[in-house]
């Protein structure tokens, strides 16, 4: 595995520094674009790494994953189909009448945090402790990166704003938008989040106990493969054939089923807001390795 790796890391190499970094949230602007990070976690418990697989970035959209697992039955508020606009798009959630199409939206994403929100009392504490139990690294939110999002997130206070007043909201927005943009905030690295996430390769056994039942598990994956990379889905499933969730500071989480879970990092983005070397490397470890879910 560590020398598929190193394989990887070579072939994506003249990617890396591609695409765009996420400017529009002023503190991801800054992050350089030239890294690229790359970590294996197996369901019996080897992590490998590549290149800058320790170092901690911008979890962002990685953070819908977890709060979907957290957040209990969502489904009577948030639908599970794939988008055809971009991830914050307003005219996606007029379109649908405010019910968010998929957990992976922003609009949708808010709804879930709303959820987890009701659930505990606190929905970045609970993320917050669930991803330190389960990568066994303090999970902490990057407070720069919170407050420059939450001073120029217009966008999505407009979604948090259309939500609630299509009564799909059962929290204040402001405290709705803030658990949300913090919990993006959330930093850790390669190897931390392929740990955490781990339970979606293990039918819902983690670290510390079971986090989901074996069909909650297929659910959250089959939601991932249709709507994890958000209008850029038919062509990651085409390239790579894995569920997987994309974040706008570049990282990339999927999951092999009774394999192990893989985490990629580089924060130059495409179009879509996907990282550009991490869906090629993933397209390289899925075609050395021969593993897909097809
Ligand atoms: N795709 C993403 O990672 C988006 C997350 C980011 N915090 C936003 O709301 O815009």
């Amino acid at each position: 595995m560590q020398s598929t790796l190193e394989e990887v890391a070579a072939r994506v190499r003249p990617l890396v520094g591609q695409g765009r970094v996420a400017s529009y949230i002023p503190a991801l602007g800054e992050v350089p674009v030239d890294r690229f990070g790359m970590a294996v976690a197996t369901v019996d418990g080897e992590v490998y790494g590549a290149g800058d697989s320790g170092r901690p970035f911008s979890v962002q959209s990685l953070s819908k994953v977890f709060t979907l697992a957290l957040a209990g039955d969502v489904w009577d508020r948030v639908g599970r189909e794939p988008s055809t606009l971009a991830f914050d798009s307003l005219a996606q959630l007029e379109q649908d009448r405010g019910m968010p199409r998929n957990p992976f939206l922003n609009a949708g994403a808010l709804v879930t945090t709303d959820r987890l929100l009701t659930r505990t009392g606190d929905a970045v504490g609970a993320l917050r402790r669930f991803l330190t139990e389960e990568s066994g690294a303090p999970a902490t939110v990057d407070g720069a990166v919170a407050a420059s999002e939450l001073a120029t997130g217009h966008r999505n206070a407009a979604l948090a704003h259309l939500v609630a007043g299509y009564g799909k909201l059962d929290n204040p927005v402001d405290d709705v938008l803030d658990h949300y943009v913090r919990g993006c905030a959330i930093a850790l690295s390669c190897a931390d989040l392929a740990r955490a996430a781990l339970f979606l390769a293990r039918g819902g056994e983690g670290r510390s106990g079971r986090v989901l039942p074996p069909a909650d598990v297929k659910r959250l994956n089959a939601t991932m493969l249709v709507c994890g990379m958000y209008d850029g889905v038919g062509e990651f499933a085409y390239r790579v054939g894995l569920p997987a969730k994309s974040g706008v500071g570049g990282g990339i989480l999927a999951v092999v089923p009774n394999r192990c879970v893989v985490c990629v990092w580089s924060p130059g983005l495409d179009a879509c807001g996907n990282s550009v070397a991490g869906v090629a490397a993933l397209e390289a470890f899925t075609v050395l390795t021969g593993w897909s879910v097809f």
